[in-house]
């Protein structure tokens, strides 16, 4: 188990290292426009989920929306602090 904070520290390292074994790194590289489809199709899955599925399908939906997010934020160059700062 990993906070928000806990997996975008690992996953800024990851793309800071340029880990070849790493989906991150390679979806980062993928741009922008990749990593926001992806976030979209993910947030309609997380909707779906939420209105048609289970508590635990919904929260893994959820986890994976929230990855998506981060791997969007750092394709774009956002910091956690960019984004918590409109909190
Ligand atoms: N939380 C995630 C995570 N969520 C999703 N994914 C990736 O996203 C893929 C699923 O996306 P798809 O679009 O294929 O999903 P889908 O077909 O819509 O599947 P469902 O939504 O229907 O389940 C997975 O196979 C992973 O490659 C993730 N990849 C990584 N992480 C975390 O990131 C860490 C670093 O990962 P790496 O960069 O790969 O080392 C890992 O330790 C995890 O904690």
């Amino acid at each position: 188990m990993k906070t928000f904070d806990e997996l975008f520290a690992e996953l800024a390292g990851k793309v800071a290292a340029g880990d070849p074994a790493s989906g991150t790194v390679s979806a980062v590289r993928d741009g922008v426009h990749a990593a926001g489809k992806k976030v979209v199709e993910e947030a309609a899955e997380s909707w779906m989920a939420a209105e048609h599925e289970s508590l635990d399908r919904t929260a893994e939906e959820i986890s994976q929306l929230l990855y998506r997010v981060q791997v969007l934020m750092l394709a774009r160059g956002l910091t956690l602090d960019d984004v918590y700062s409109h909190l």
